[in-house]
């Protein structure tokens, strides 16, 4: 079987990998006016109802766009949602652990950004992260939440993740979005390929995002292992300004099956 293409792979929700929609850019759009439109709960509702299977939210400290409010929310709708997931993310430094401790979602995603950056550009650096990662990885893990890290692609890496006691990472997936259709897309991807194999030989599980779309997204997830989650915010949202939410998720769950329709 062709080594590039995604191994059989049993996911948590049945389908090859789960689509877990990023709702931060829905928010974005609402906070610019006090009229509480376009709806956050609606938005991630008919996402769920479009096939999803999980929502993703980055509470950043300075509330751009996800409010407290509204993480509070979404975790109300996703409990008549139990074949769903709820995925936060954020730095575990800042203000993220709160709602771990209060809301317990199915998996929390550190990422180390900082407080005004402009958006997530980069994974967390080992060994300098280790010791202050740790305590809020135990911390995360005793209260039955799945802890993903976000991470560049970098092979050498996972063995620190797993130290650490991450049940997976996620992939940082600019680099590939930036690199896809040029001609450095092959060799970029196989870095990832390689993270992905490195990963999954230390038992990690795989999650992918940040700029991935319904151009990018097969190609990414036929040729990395193991892929179990992608989260998908800013082109999926601006996806379903022109085609609506449904339409926009049933076109991204086809993406991700054409990925494995050869196996
Ligand atoms: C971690 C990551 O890559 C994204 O999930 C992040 O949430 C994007 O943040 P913005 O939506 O604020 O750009
Ligand atoms: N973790 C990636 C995510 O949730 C959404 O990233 P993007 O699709 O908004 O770039």
């Amino acid at each position: 079987m062709n080594p590039l293409v995604a191994p059989e792979y049993s996911h948590p929700h049945g389908s090859r990998c789960a689509l877990s929609v990023n709702v931060n850019k829905v928010a974005l759009l609402r906070n610019t006016r006090h009229l509480g439109i376009p709806s956050v709960l609606r938005a991630a509702e008919a996402c769920l109802l479009a096939g999803a299977q999980g929502i993703t939210v980055h509470p950043r400290p300075d509330a751009r766009h996800i409010r407290t409010q509204d993480v509070h929310e979404l975790a109300a709708l996703l409990k008549a949602w139990p074949q769903a997931e709820y995925n936060i993310e954020g730095n575990p430094t800042q203000n993220l652990m709160d709602f771990v401790r209060e809301l317990r979602p199915h998996q929390v995603t550190f990422v180390p950004d900082s407080e005004d950056q402009f958006t997530s550009d980069h994974g967390w650096q080992f060994p300098a992260d280790m010791e202050r990662l740790r305590p809020l990885v135990a911390e995360a893990r005793a209260c039955g939440v799945r802890v993903s890290l976000f991470m560049d692609p970098i092979p050498e890496a996972m063995a620190y993740v797993a130290e650490l006691g991450a049940e997976r990472i996620e992939l940082y997936t600019e680099t590939f979005a930036s690199a896809f259709g040029t001609e450095r897309q092959a060799e970029v991807l196989a870095g990832f390929t390689r993270t992905a194999e490195a990963a999954l030989a230390l038992g990690l599980g795989i999650n992918a995002g940040h700029d991935l779309n319904r151009d990018n997204l097969t190609t990414f997830l036929r040729a990395v292992p193991g892929v179990q989650e992608v989260s998908i915010g800013h082109a999926l949202v601006a996806d379903a300004l022109e085609l609506g939410y449904t339409e926009t998720v049933r076109d991204y769950q086809r993406c991700i099956q054409r990925a494995y329709a050869s196996l």
